[in-house]
Formats: C-alpha cells, sequence, structure tokens
C-alpha cells in the first residue's frame, strides 16, 4: 500500500526501502524521539521528505492532491484535538472535514460503543478525561470510515484493561473491513498481540521489519 524508497527528513529520518502492506495491522515501534510520528506524519503528506520517494498505490504521493489523500488516509495524532460543544458535536465535525453524510444517532452511539465510551451524545466533549478525549477522537476517526488509519500512539492514555479491549475491537474491525491499520504503540505487548508486521525505528533508521 506505501512503498518508501531512499527517504531522507532533516536529520531525522533515513529509510532505504520500506514496504507497508494492505489490509494488514502495522505497529511501529522504536524508542521516544526515534522518528516515529514524523514517519506517519509523512504517510499522510502532513510533511514532504527532502528526497526520496514515497508510493501509495503505485501512486507517487507527491502527485496526488493532499486533501484527496487525506480522505483515504487518516491520521489520528497522539493528542488529538477536541471541540468544545457536544459529543455528538465532535464526531460529527470529522465527517464534515472529509465531506461525509451526516451519520444518524444510532451509527453515533455505535461508534461510542465501539470504544466503551459510555456517555450521552448531548454530554459536553470538554467535560471528558484524557482517556475518555482519546476515545472519542478514535471513534471519531472509524466513523469517518477511511481505508488506512495512521494512529499515533491510540492508547497512551488509557489504563492497561481498557488499551487492550479498544486495540483488540480496532484491530477486529481494520481485519473485518479490510482496513489497512498502522499503529505507533510505546506496548511491545500490543505489537506481539495484534500486529501482523512489526516495525523497528531506531534514530531514524528501520532497523527491523518482522513478520508475526
Ligand atoms: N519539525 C521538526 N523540526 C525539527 N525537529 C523535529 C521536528 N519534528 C520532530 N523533530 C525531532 O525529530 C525527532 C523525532 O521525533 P518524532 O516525534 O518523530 O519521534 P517519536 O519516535 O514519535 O517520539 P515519541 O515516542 O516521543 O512520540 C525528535 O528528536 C524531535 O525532536
Amino acid at each position: 500500500m506505501f512503498l518508501l524508497n531512499n527517504i531522507k527528513y532533516k536529520k531525522i529520518l533515513d529509510i532505504n526501502n520500506l514496504e507497508i502492506k494492505e489490509g494488514k495491522i502495522t505497529c511501529i515501534v522504536g524508542e521516544s524521539g526515534s522518528g516515529k510520528t514524523t514517519l506517519l506524519r509523512m504517510l499522510n503528506k502532513l510533511i514532504s521528505c527532502d528526497s526520496g520517494e514515497i508510493f501509495f498505490r503505485n501512486r507517487l504521493i507527491d502527485e496526488i492532491d493532499s486533501v484527496q489523500l487525506r480522505r483515504n488516509v487518516i491520521m489520528l495524532p497522539q493528542e488529538p484535538a477536541i471541540f468544545s460543544g457536544s459529543i455528538k458535536d465532535n464526531l460529527l465535525i470529522g465527517l464534515k472535514f472529509s465531506e461525509k453524510q451526516e451519520a444518524a444517532e444510532g451509527e453515533l452511539q455505535k461508534a461510542l460503543k465501539t470504544v466503551y465510551l459510555r456517555k450521552m451524545l448531548d454530554d459536553e466533549a470538554d467535560k471528558l478525561s484524557g482517556g475518555e478525549k482519546q476515545r472519542l477522537a478514535l471513534a471519531r476517526v472509524m466513523l469517518m470510515n477511511p481505508e488506512v488509519l495512521l494512529l499515533d500512539e491510540p492508547s497512551s492514555a488509557l489504563d492497561e484493561d481498557t488499551e487492550l479491549l479498544i486495540i483488540e475491537k480496532l484491530v477486529n474491525y481494520s481485519c473485518s473491513n479490510n482496513k489497512t491499520l498502522v499503529m505507533v504503540t510505546h506496548s511491545k505487548n500490543i505489537a506481539r498481540q495484534f500486529a501482523n508486521e512489526v516495525i523497528k525505528i531506531k534514530d531514524g533508521t528501520v532497523t527491523s521489519v518482522e513478520e508475526v
């Protein structure tokens, strides 16, 4: 799905060759500051490499319109934006950004259930805890139904049990809907348990790609 050749970005990334496969769960692991977020941002064209080539479905990413690309390839950052207003507003805003049809309330409630967020659609989003906000953002992204989900530590604010439940749901959703999931995680356990492939990054270079 993504092919990277001879990528260089500042002094942060230097990747000779990397493939991210369609329909798979790929985990990116590595020390803090090793370049994981930078790599994700590149796949979504939030930043461009200084040299090298990135292909998305055999097309050079530079030649794909950024807005078009981001309808199919959605990134959830480490600290996702939560807007003031209701939970419902926060769910709908993702659909609006990606110019998708508004979802019915039942669908929104289902999305909240998927991330185990037991709140009412009219509740104020500002009042949610950090972990609840993270789950709301995840529900928002899942509703947008992209082909590729780029998730940067999607469970960093969750306790270990909730983390496992959420990632399991996410992985099931991705597998049954043939999504490509690329997830940065600090958790070796999650990578081992759920990934099809684990990419290890150290000081901006890929040190290993393991099939699990
Ligand atoms: N725009 C930028 N300009 C200069 N340096 C940057 C920029 N963005 C990131 N960096 C640096 O690049 C390195 C890699 O950052 P990145 O956020 O990709 O790491 P990470 O592996 O995701 O870290 P963490 O696990 O702590 O989130 C860090 O040293 C960071 O300070």
